[in-house]
């Protein structure tokens, strides 16, 4: 795994001096590039959320990046833009395997070395090419849920193709079987419990040393 050269502890500021001075733009601090939270533990790589289906990365990604002051950026949603399509829509219309397809090249594009919070898809960590460059070049988090709690989340939106019409507790077990020894070679993983979103960012920021 690549090794990212720690950022200057910085007492008092969760941000890198060294990074301000960089800036391009000193008269507009909104033009700046984004600033990666000083930590010994979190050095600024992408940090990449994965884990099943409900476990909160579309959420509590975004909360964690508002909290850290980064970009949020959810790959589901740039895929269908890109696709200009829903998920439901590109499963449909050309199969799992053409937005396999799509999902591996878009992350590739978003992993581009600058601090970010990144939403991946549940199967998105599944994918060997993905799951390298992730492990390479990124900081992975696993949201870890037990299969009782997705499938009492995921009831809220009918928008997960893989579970249209089948019974969510059933095929959420089955895909945690298969995906979880895969989910556990992220070198963080939070647990995410029936409690407030806010509850998992803190587990996340405390998992990273912030
Ligand atoms: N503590 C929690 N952590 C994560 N999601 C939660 C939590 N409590 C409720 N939810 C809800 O669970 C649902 C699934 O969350 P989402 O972020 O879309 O999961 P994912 O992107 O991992 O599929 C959402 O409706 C979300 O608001
Ligand atoms: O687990 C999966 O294979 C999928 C998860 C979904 O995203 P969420 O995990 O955000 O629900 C979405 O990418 C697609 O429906 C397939
Ligand atoms: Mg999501």
């Amino acid at each position: 795994m690549r090794r990212h050269a720690p950022f200057a502890a910085d007492a008092g500021s969760l941000y890198s001096p060294a990074a301000m001075l960089q800036s391009h733009h000193p008269d507009d601090p909104s033009q700046d590039p984004p600033k990666a939270p000083v930590s010994p533990v979190y050095t600024g790589q992408p940090i990449v959320l994965i884990g099943l289906m409900g476990a909160g990365k579309s959420t509590v990604g975004r909360r964690l990046a508002a909290r850290l002051q980064l970009p949020f950026v959810d790959a589901d949603t740039e895929i269908e833009s890109a696709a200009g399509m829903s998920i439901t829509d590109i499963f449909e219309r050309f199969g799992e395997a053409h937005f396999r397809d799509g999902e591996r090249r878009v992350i590739a594009r978003l992993i581009d070395g600058t601090p970010k919070v990144i939403a991946t898809g549940g199967g998105a960590f599944i994918n060997e090419e993905t799951r390298a460059l992730i492990l390479d070049q990124a900081l992975a988090i696993w949201l870890d849920a037990d299969t009782a709690i997705l499938a009492d989340r995921v009831k809220r939106r009918d928008t997960r193709p893989l579970l249209r019409g089948k019974n969510p507790k059933a095929v959420l077990a089955e895909l945690a079987r298969v995906r979880n020894p895969i989910y556990a070679l992220a070198p963080v993983r939070v647990p995410s419990h029936h409690a407030p979103h806010e509850h998992t960012v803190l587990q996340i920021m405390k998992a990273l040393g912030l």
